[in-house]
């Protein structure tokens, strides 16, 4: 017996290794390719960010809407095995639809290296998109339920063990995805699901029982509306007015589902608050200092949870049942949701930070105005009315000066004086320029936002008398300013050209600044010595590492929310719905994700901290309204459950023992023929 034990274990061990590998698979597939999506929307189809970060929040949206199709279809129709190995094809589909949408060669008759036909790009990129969320999300719920399957009843230390190796292998995923391409891991995801085919417990889908259970609740709506009078006695629970013509056991599994499934609607803040990790953070990040930008955004949450799962299953969770507390899954997920709350409020605090050391941006009815002279004597320039600012040959004014009316009239102590008036742009920066000749004095727009991705602003201002090339740039005309070029941070080096002379020029950039260097005349004589540096708006200096405590509290709180609502939903279904509601804990995600879209992107408060506050503060009421709600929740053994009903419906607990063991024996003979006939092949 003690043989054969070890033997079922270490074939159990094997099986679900091959349903795990799989998850690890398709998550790489599909943070792979979520990865690189709004820099394709940007930088191919060029899409404008607004654009870009909707069809993506609406894709991921939809990613986790499909869950439901898939559940349908698994649990009414193919059964679960059969519904992962046919969406995977359509998965597989669709990254193949994705990928060709992204050569641009097929409509780019002219080799220009730009598509000729975008809307051949687009309808091809949107078929590829809703056929990999169909491929995703269907099979999402399916693969999870399918994991849990494989485990008895008895067996609910190992299904939660299951769960937590099986978040682990999402963000194992998720955290390589970038090394190797989407498209061959959705081929690796098929072969090793099947590869485990004949070792699998295979539930069979027990007919059309998504439209049974409709069919089931229109029913007990209707039959209790039509005897609505106080003259009919009551019902302990409303779908008990389906009794008249629905089986019992059809009732009782109705019943769990949507007890369940009514606990889950405050269950959307949660991911509201935790997807903006991908928005709104990576934005904060941007305006903030420090080298790993790019790897902390996109790996410090896989990370924190290949690090945290395990501490958490292994010691804080058995170190609080020793402390003889009942940290059971409803609580651990209020306090989870607690965790992300107070991850926003760190974010709150962060970017209270970031604010400090930000520029002062003009409203939308000011302008702000800066002076730059490159004129060959200091300079007292008078703007109307009453703005004296004194400037040194190539030097600039101190800061920007701001003006609530657009019309200004600037003066120059010259001799004779130059006056001359200009228009200037409401809600924006511009500096006024002042060449070696300061009669064609003009105004040149400046960047009014920080720039993006951490990456550095900067022009330049042609003091030489000729033409001058300077690496990268267009060549410059005397007195002219170049536009703005974005270079990343750390040390960069430029050559600047007229004919034979030459000379170079080095700088160190940090992250966020703006700069315009004005070159002199003297250039080439003092090789390039004499070039200034006017600082336009400031490098950032909020070090990054500072987000690092609310990565790791979204995350602490991923753990405790996520894994246990995983865990959660597939201990509280009734064994006939286990996808149903696999689907319908995704579906919170998805419901999340539109919130983000809706909410988020279009109500934005004038202040980012305060629009932390805000939804930490939404976080914390949803979790008190949740954990009252959980207060009410009995935890139930769905098996338990069933097996009463049919007791109860005639059919004695021996018969059912007998049926369950059939079962096994006819499963276990199954699993032998398969492996007979692998031996022979
Ligand atoms: C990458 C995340 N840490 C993560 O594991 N998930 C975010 C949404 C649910 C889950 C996933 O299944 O990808």
């Amino acid at each position: 017996t003690l043989f054969s034990n070890k033997k079922k274990k270490r074939k159990k061990i094997c099986y679900i290794f091959f349903i795990v590998v799989n998850e690890f698979c398709e998550r790489f597939s599909y943070y792979g390719m979520r990865a690189v999506l709004v820099l394709y929307f940007r930088y191919f189809l060029l899409w404008d960010d607004d654009l870009a970060t909707s069809i993506y929040h609406a894709f991921v949206a939809l990613c986790y809407l499909t869950p439901i199709l898939g559940a349908i279809i698994a649990d009414s129709w193919l059964g679960k095995f059969k519904t992962i190995i046919y969406l995977s094809i359509v998965y597989a589909i669709g990254q193949v639809t994705m990928a060709i949408s992204t050569i641009h060669d097929i409509t780019d008759a002219n080799r220009d290296g730009t598509p000729d036909n975008f809307t051949f790009h687009i309808a091809l990129s949107m078929l590829g998109l809703i056929l990999i969320a169909l491929g995703t999300g269907g099979i999402k719920p399916c693969v999870a339920a399918f994991g849990g399957d494989q485990f008895q009843e008895h067996q609910s230390r190992q299904l939660n063990t299951f769960f937590s190796v099986f978040y682990l292998c999402i963000n194992a995923g998720s955290l390589l995805s970038t090394l190797i391409t989407p498209l061959k891991s959705v081929a690796s995801t098929l072969m090793v699901f099947i590869a485990g085919s004949g070792m699998y417990v295979k539930t069979d889908p027990e007919g059309n029982i998504m439209w049974s259970v409709c069919k089931c609740i229109g029913f007990a709506i209707k039959n209790r509306f039509r005897h609505r009078s106080s003259s009919y006695p009551k019902r302990e629970h409303w779908m008990d007015w389906a009794n008249e013509k629905y089986d019992k056991l059809l009732i009782a599994q109705i019943k769990m589902v949507l007890k369940v499934l009514f606990l889950y609607i405050p269950l959307p803040m949660f991911w509201t608050l935790f997807d903006q990790k991908g928005s709104r953070w990576t934005l904060q990040a941007t305006t903030m200092s420090g080298d790993f930008v790019s790897i902390l955004i996109s790996t410090v949450n896989p990370i924190l949870i290949l690090t945290l799962v395990p501490i958490m299953d292994r010691l804080i969770f058995p170190l609080i049942q020793k402390c003889g507390l009942n940290f059971s899954p409803l609580k651990r997920m209020t306090v989870g949701m607690l965790f992300a709350a107070m991850a926003f409020v760190s974010a709150a605090l962060v970017q209270i930070e970031i604010d400090k050391t930000l520029p002062n941006f003009p409203s939308s009815s000011e302008s702000q105005l800066k002076v730059v002279n490159t004129y060959s004597t200091t300079l007292n320039v008078t703007i109307s009315p009453n703005e004296h600012l004194l400037i040194e040959s190539f030097g600039s004014s101190a800061d920007y000066v701001t003006f609530d009316h657009q019309d200004i009239t600037v003066s120059l102590n010259t001799n004779p004086v130059i006056t001359k008036a200009f228009s200037l742009i409401k809600g924006g920066r511009q500096t006024l320029i002042i060449p070696s000749d300061p009669t064609v004095m003009y105004l040149k727009e400046d960047v009014k936002s920080k720039p993006r991705e951490g990456k550095n602003a900067i022009r330049f201002v042609n003091g030489y008398t000729a033409d001058l090339n300077i690496t990268n740039l267009d060549s410059i005309e005397p007195s002219a300013t170049t536009n703005y070029t974005l270079v990343n941070q750390g040390k960069r080096d430029f050559v600047l050209r007229h004919g034979e002379q030459w000379c170079e020029f080095s700088r160190k950039f940090g992250f966020g600044a703006s700069y315009t260097f004005l070159i002199p005349s003297t250039v080439f004589s003092d090789d390039c010595e004499s070039i200034t540096e006017v600082e336009d708006m400031k490098p950032n200096s909020v070090h990054m590492a500072l987000q690092i405590p609310q990565y790791f509290l979204i995350t602490t709180g991923e753990v405790m929310f996520s894994v246990t609502g995983l865990q959660f939903s597939y201990s509280q279904a009734p064994k006939n719905m286990k996808s149903v509601l696999q689907a319908g804990w995704l579906c919170t995600n998805a419901v999340g994700n539109i919130i983000v879209l809706i909410v988020a992107e279009l109500g934005k408060l004038p202040k980012q901290w305060a629009e932390y506050l805000l939804f930490a503060s939404l976080l914390v009421a949803v979790s008190i309204i949740f954990s009252i709600m959980a207060y009410f929740y009995t935890y139930i053994d769905p098996a338990e459950i069933e097996a009463q009903v049919r007791k109860e419906q005639g059919l004695e607990p021996e018969e059912m023992e007998k049926e369950t063991l059939e079962m096994e024996e006819k499963d276990e003979d199954q699993k032998n023929e398969q492996g007979v006939k692998q031996t022979k092949i």
